[in-house]
């Protein structure tokens, strides 16, 4: 990074590191700030990590966003995030942004990184052999990475190496980050996101017919959540009442793969088959039968609910919201109250 940030950092420094580096002003400024100044230190460069890796939310996809820091003596000297899949991971980035006349001081700077190094041969060479050919002593780990391939192997080769590895610096924040992932990667199953719209006194429908619910502007929203999703799956009822097209019209980005439950199928095996084909993301838009057939399986990650500012005299009563759901997110669109909740991560 550019030598004339060293000012810039030093005024968000806080008191403490200050003084720190400007008492010392010697190479060994951050390693001689007490323990809770460094710990202080992690979580901010941490926190930089998180920033980048969201550069990578169109991009990075079907991997995880991932940002990497490269810190000398409480200057930034390298940046990266993972921006395509089947490209350079962040740390490759980070390390190519270091300017020539900063690479010596690799052998004594930090790496962070908001998930952990890779190990293995994906479609590009370990991280973890890079950070050690380029000699850095200490590396900051957000959170373990759950890919089969990967699971601490990363960790392990660092360590073996010599290098002091520190793991779990803002880890909830790291693993909330790409939730899909982790819960592909660690329960073999694609990441549940159950959504409707209800009316304000909860139903989904009129009397058994369809009701258009959403205002213009919050159907748009709910197009833009389709785009993010690979399948999306209705039941049966419903698409025989409807035969809705379930795209993404009102928005841009590709259609996810329609799926309608046509007869009775464990929730488990129909999830089994879709993580086998790879969709990491689905999002399933009713009725109440299926909401509730997801909820009495277990897989279900993320709710999103709509509730219109009018009411209807009678129709299908939409689920309640499950007591270990917690609100994450709430938005409010001419009276359409917008909510997320999630599970504990
Ligand atoms: N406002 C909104 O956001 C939404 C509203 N709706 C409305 O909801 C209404 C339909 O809801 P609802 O009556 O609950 O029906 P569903 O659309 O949830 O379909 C339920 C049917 O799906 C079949 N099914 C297949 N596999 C399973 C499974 N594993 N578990 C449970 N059912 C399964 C069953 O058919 P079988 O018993 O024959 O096996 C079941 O009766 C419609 O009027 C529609 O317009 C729907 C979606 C969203
Ligand atoms: N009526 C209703 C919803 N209904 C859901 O959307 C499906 C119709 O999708 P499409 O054919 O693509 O428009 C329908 O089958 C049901 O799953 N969703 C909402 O966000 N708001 C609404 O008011
Ligand atoms: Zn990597």
């Amino acid at each position: 990074m550019d030598n004339s940030n060293v000012n810039d950092t030093e005024k968000w420094l806080p008191q403490a590191e200050k003084v720190a580096i400007n008492a010392t002003n010697t190479t060994q400024a951050i390693t001689e700030t007490s323990p809770c100044a460094e710990q202080t230190a992690d979580k901010r460069y941490m926190q930089r990590c998180l920033q980048l890796a969201k550069c990578g939310l169109l991009g990075a996809k079907p991997n995880p966003m991932v940002g990497a820091v490269i810190v000398y003596r409480g200057r930034i000297i390298g940046e990266g995030y993972h921006a395509h899949y089947g490209e350079a991971h962040a740390e490759v980035n980070a390390f190519a942004s270091v300017k020539s006349q900063d690479e010596a001081l690799l052998p004594q700077a930090t790496l962070y990184v908001s998930l952990e190094p890779c190990a293995h041969h994906g479609k590009t060479p370990p991280c973890a052999d890079l950070i050690i050919a380029k000699g850095v002593p200490r590396v900051v780990v957000g959170c373990v990475d759950p890919y089969a391939k990967v699971q601490g192997r990363g960790i392990e080769k660092l360590r073996q190496a010599g290098i002091e590895v520190v793991v779990g610096v803002l880890e909830k924040a790291c693993l909330a980050l790409n939730r899909p992932f982790m819960v592909y990667q660690r329960h073999h199953r694609p990441y549940v996101i159950l959504k409707w719209a209800q009316t304000a006194n909860g139903f989904i429908d009129l009397q058994q017919q369809a009701l258009a619910i959403s205002s213009p502007f919050t159907q748009m929203l709910s197009h833009k959540l389709r785009a993010e999703c690979d399948a999306i799956l209705v039941g049966k009822t419903t698409d025989e009442r409807e035969h809705p097209e379930l795209n993404t019209r009102h928005w841009w980005g590709e259609n996810p793969r329609r799926l309608v439950l046509h007869r009775h199928q464990p929730i488990d095996q129909l999830l089994s088959k879709l993580y086998q084909d790879q969709v990491q993301t689905l999002i399933v838009e009713g009725g109440a039968t299926v909401h509730r057939a997801f909820i009495e399986a277990n897989c279900c990650d993320e709710i999103h609910r709509e509730t219109a500012p009018f009411t209807v005299n009678n129709g299908t009563k939409a689920i309640d919201i499950p007591p270990h759901f917690v609100l994450s997110k709430q938005e409010i669109y001419d009276g359409h109250v917008l909510e997320e909740f999630v599970t504990e991560f």
